[in-house]
């Protein structure tokens, strides 16, 4: 069964918590830090739909909002450029706190931002997406994308606090529940063969004690593997399985009309990857074919026609994982048994076209 409260069985040396409606734990945590000026990183649905819940909890502390654009398309240096100036103009010191209010982009992006600014200064982050709750916030990876690389610029930070409200999910449109399910499902995938077969559906989103106890879980997962090596030095590369296709996948989407949601490049990540692991680690076919009835039917696929191989590669080459002249993956041996630094070399990069080709289904 899983837990409904991760608090008590975590490690991470800044609290999790799950809010209750009047966001004490928060107020306790503001009050504990003697703070200077309040800061609240928002965006256009963020504002219009978290916000409101989270306001009466602030009025004591007269927050100032700090409004940024929607979307993957705004996690960028001009974006920190403009809230850092704002910052400057509203004058920000070291002794200010910034809450990010929103989904995994403005929470990476608002951590950067804090954890750069006059050299950093407190950061909290609220995840209001299911991504966030289950993946983003956690584990202070921060940062934004540079140049068509995904989190090509960033910094390992951790926040002050991690505050979730499992409720703010109600108001996300369903390809983003979509989105932060793929996270759910690789969780498992890498490290808890257990939880796999209650992860064949989506709950209803009413049943918010369900979804209470599926993220608590899934950030247990998380949360075991990152204190355990924090800086990804090595263990936590299990948390990266799927996203080395997925990523580039995601950034060659970006010029499309239809670019992939981080979740959904994931999802075809994890396809493919799963069919590396099925030739290099054995994964048995049978659990080959769970994990694709598990995503085939939920994602939408991408055309293979706009993933040229000679963009494909070289996006794949830059993958943060890699060292010298061949490709790191984290694969799986089986469901629940992720292994990292496994090798490929570039002269077998015919098995890794064969794999995106499998998961866009051409
Ligand atoms: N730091 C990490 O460890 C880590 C882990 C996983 C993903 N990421 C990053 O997270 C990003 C994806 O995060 P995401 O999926 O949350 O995307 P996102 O931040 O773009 O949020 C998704 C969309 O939902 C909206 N939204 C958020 N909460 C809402 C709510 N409660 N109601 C209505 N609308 C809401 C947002 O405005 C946005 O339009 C990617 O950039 C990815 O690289 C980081
Ligand atoms: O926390 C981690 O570590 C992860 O790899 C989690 C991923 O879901 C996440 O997308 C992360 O931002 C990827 O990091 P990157 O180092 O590959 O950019
Ligand atoms: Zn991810």
């Amino acid at each position: 069964m899983f837990p409904n409260d991760p608090s008590n069985s975590l490690h991470s040396p800044y609290p999790i918590r799950f809010a209750q409606a009047d966001f004490q734990a928060l107020k306790e945590q503001i009050e504990g830090g003697n703070y200077g000026q309040l800061f609240v990183l928002l965006d256009e649905n963020t504002a219009r739909d978290c916000w409101p819940i989270l306001a009466p909890a602030l009025a004591p502390y007269s927050p100032q909002l700090l409004q940024i654009p929607a979307g993957e398309d705004h996690k960028n240096l001009q974006t920190c450029q403009s809230v850092w100036t704002k910052l400057l103009q509203k004058g920000a010191q070291r002794n200010s706190l910034l809450i990010n209010l929103g989904g995994g982009v403005l929470g990476d992006m608002g951590g950067f931002v804090a954890a750069t600014f006059k050299r950093g200064f407190d950061f909290i982050q609220i995840p209001t997406s299911l991504l966030a709750q289950v993946d983003a916030s956690v584990g202070g990876k921060l940062g934004i994308d540079f140049q068509g690389l995904k989190n090509g610029i960033g910094l390992f930070q951790f926040p002050k606090m991690v505050l979730i409200y499992p409720p703010f999910i109600q108001t996300l449109p369903p390809e983003e529940v979509r989105s932060g399910w793929a996270e759910i499902l690789k969780h498992s995938l890498i490290a808890d063969a257990q939880s796999w077969p209650q992860l064949q559906a989506m709950p209803p989103l009413q049943d918010m004690d369900r979804w209470q106890q599926i993220i608590a879980h899934s950030i247990q997962i998380k949360d075991h593997i990152v204190d355990q090596d924090p800086q990804e030095k090595g263990l936590r590369k299990l948390l990266n399985f799927g996203h080395s296709i997925g990523h580039a996948l995601e950034s060659l989407s970006w010029n499309s009309p239809q670019p992939l949601l981080h979740g959904e490049a994931v999802a075809l990540g994890l396809l493919a990857e799963a069919y590396l692991s099925a030739h290099y680690l054995q994964l048995p076919q049978k659990e080959l074919d769970q994990i694709e009835a598990a995503i085939r039917p939920l994602y939408p696929s991408f055309p293979l026609a706009q993933i040229p191989p000679n963009s494909f590669f070289p996006l794949l080459r830059q993958d943060k994982k890699n060292e010298g002249k061949t490709h790191s993956f984290t694969l799986i041996s089986a469901i629940g048994q992720g292994q990292f630094n496994q090798s490929i070399p570039y002269t077998e990069e015919d098995r890794i076209w064969e794999a995106v080709v499998f998961a866009l289904g051409g």
